[in-house]
């Protein structure tokens, strides 16, 4: 979908004053020089008619210089309307796209998206106004020129079109030069992201600071100057030929006019001022046009991205899904014959999830375990409505889960995965009972001097690693979800929370009917599980739960009763 109309939406009271403000400003000056040629080419004025050819003169000068103040005021708030739209529209594209999509993409040239693109667009869109006075007066120049000097007209017209043809063809290697400068501005991008990540490591050895500088930041600067710089000399050459055949027709006019065309002293005076005032407008609209070609670019990367510029108030699919599916009165979770792939570049070989055939109850707490790079996220993802199933299908009560209602599917889920986010800015407690919620919470993971609740918010100071998950947990626990993933959430801690998560906080949740899947490699707590999954290079199977509780306690006490009832055996692989 074009996005050129809907991004101005809202927007057209600001530009429609802008471009009235401008052709004011246009017209104004045009009509001063319509004046200063009356001026100089009749005798004299005097008495009333002076006065009143002065004051034409001041009212057309103070409203030229005014309106062009108006019209450049809006355009500043018009672009910092438009960036602000652009990148809003990109962050929803970022999260509407498919997790795969954006993690093939990586967060560099996403992060290039939304600098580089959204202020090239808006560049280009803030320079639309401009484009309207100028071609407004380009027009206005033209018609003058015509009715004074028709010889003259002619031959501008013929400069004209040849400066446009010449342009054009310097404009397209132009283009190319920006093509490749926006690539190396993802690889730029990456580069500044491993700055900021990898700034203990640059430090720590001095070598691989400098060539990091010199090789990997210093040649990607070098190349987008270079490519940049190329593209810039391409319009200046072309800006070079217009001039040259503008100049051309200044000195027919001048010179050849007057004898082959037996244009007058006045005609050729009031066409070499027409003339003069003309350049001004043109050489405007060439200058805009690197904005133009660069926003040119930019839409095509975010075409290549898969990141549309989309009107957000479209409508949206309505969800199949029942809405009791998105509390936690669901019944069934299914996952049946599912698979997920992984195609590697550079290998021949792809990894394969599946097919998984596999259920979910209320209440339950399953553990997930295996080796490094057997698949375990990778099914936390699906499960999660994070990917797609290749094959197979989700289903919640019997409903299957597509693209319709995979959005609302996700609403069902809570997780922290090993690369996990916390929002801090959004943990907001809401109502009196939340607060106390999560005041006890802070106080059983040791984070109460560390964060702070005020006025209905957490306030979080600076945390280690281990406590800045222990955070993840409660803002995860206050999401109050049917369905919680651990994604080796215990790796980090030490054996203190590590005993408080599994033998408090895991009972807790299947006590109030909730069901977690924990990914993890303590194998001291896997009793505390209602069933045990094992994934081997993407296969699924279940194995024996074996309760072996280290220290026995009240919570632990409540644990053993619990293990009581038979063990949930129902998944199979
Ligand atoms: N985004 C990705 N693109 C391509 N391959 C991937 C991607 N993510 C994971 N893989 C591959 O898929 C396989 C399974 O990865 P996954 O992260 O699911 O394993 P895991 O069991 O969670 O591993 P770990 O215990 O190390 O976290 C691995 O071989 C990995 O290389």
């Amino acid at each position: 979908m074009n996005p050129f109309g809907s991004l101005l939406r809202g927007s057209w009271p600001v530009v429609a004053c802008a471009i009235g403000a401008g052709l004011a400003s246009g017209f104004a000056g045009a009509a001063v020089i319509g004046l200063v040629h009356e001026a100089m080419s009749s005798a004299p004025a005097a008495g009333e008619a002076r006065e009143r050819l002065i004051a034409s003169f001041i009212g057309l000068t103070l409203l030229a210089v005014l309106s062009k103040g108006v019209s450049e005021v809006l355009l500043t708030r018009l672009g910092q309307s438009i960036v602000g739209e652009v990148r809003r529209r990109l962050g929803r594209s970022i999260i509407e796209a498919p997790l795969r999509q954006i993690e093939a993409q990586g967060p560099h040239r996403l992060l290039a998206a939304l600098n580089d693109d959204a202020l090239v667009i808006t560049q280009a869109y803030v320079q639309l106004p401009h484009i309207c006075v100028c071609a407004a007066t380009i027009l206005g120049c033209l018609v003058y020129l015509a009715w004074i000097a028709r010889s003259a007209f002619l031959v501008v017209l013929c400069a004209l079109v040849l400066g446009v043809a010449l342009f054009r063809l310097q404009e397209a290697g132009a283009l190319r030069f920006f093509e490749r400068a926006r690539e190396t501005s993802d690889t730029l991008f990456r580069h500044f992201r491993a700055l900021t990540v990898g700034i203990k490591e640059l430090k720590i050895n001095r070598e691989r600071g400098e060539a990091f500088l010199a090789d990997s930041l210093g040649q990607s600067l070098t190349t987008y100057e270079r490519d940049f710089v190329g593209g810039m000399t391409r319009y200046s050459v072309g800006m070079g030929w217009g001039g040259l055949l503008f100049y051309a027709a200044l000195g027919a006019t001048v010179f050849v006019l007057p004898s082959a065309a037996g244009l007058s002293a006045s005609a050729v005076a009031g066409a070499t001022l027409t003339l003069l005032y003309l350049m001004g407008p043109v050489a405007q609209l060439v200058e805009i046009a690197p904005s133009a070609g660069r926003a040119a670019v930019a839409f095509r990367k975010l075409d290549d991205l898969g990141l549309a510029l989309a009107d957000p108030d479209q409508p949206r699919a309505l969800s199949a899904l029942p809405a009791r599916a998105l509390g936690s009165s669901w019944q069934r979770i299914e996952l049946r014959g599912v698979t997920h792939s992984y195609m590697r570049e550079y290998e021949e070989t792809s990894f394969r999830l599946g097919p998984i055939a596999l259920d979910f109850r209320p209440g339950e707490i399953v553990f997930l375990v295996g080796g490094n790079g057997s698949g375990k996220t990778t099914l936390a993802k699906v499960l999660l409505g994070l990917y797609a199933p290749e094959e197979g299908e989700l289903r919640v009560d019997g409903v299957a889960i597509g693209a319709a209602n995979r959005d609302q599917y996700r609403q069902i889920f809570s997780a922290i995965f090993a690369d996990y986010h916390v929002f801090d800015e959004q943990l907001d407690l809401g109502d009196a009972r939340a607060r106390e919620r999560v005041t006890g919470y802070l106080e059983r993971l040791k984070l109460d001097r560390r964060v702070t609740v005020e006025g209905g918010r957490l306030r979080v100071g600076g945390l280690s690693t281990g406590q800045r998950k222990r955070l993840a947990l409660i803002a995860a626990l206050l999401e109050d979800r049917s369905f919680y993933l651990f994604d080796e959430w215990a790796a980090d801690q030490d054996p203190e929370f590590r005993r408080v998560f599994y033998r408090e906080f895991l009972p807790e949740l299947r006590a109030q009917g909730k069901t977690a899947l924990v990914i993890s490699h303590d194998e001291q707590y896997f009793g505390v599980a209602d069933r045990c999954l094992h994934m081997d290079f993407g296969v699924l199977s279940e194995i024996a739960v074996t309760a072996q509780p280290l220290s026995p306690g009240p919570v632990v006490e409540a644990f053993n009763a619990h293990e009581s009832e038979p063990a949930l055996a129902r998944s199979t692989s």
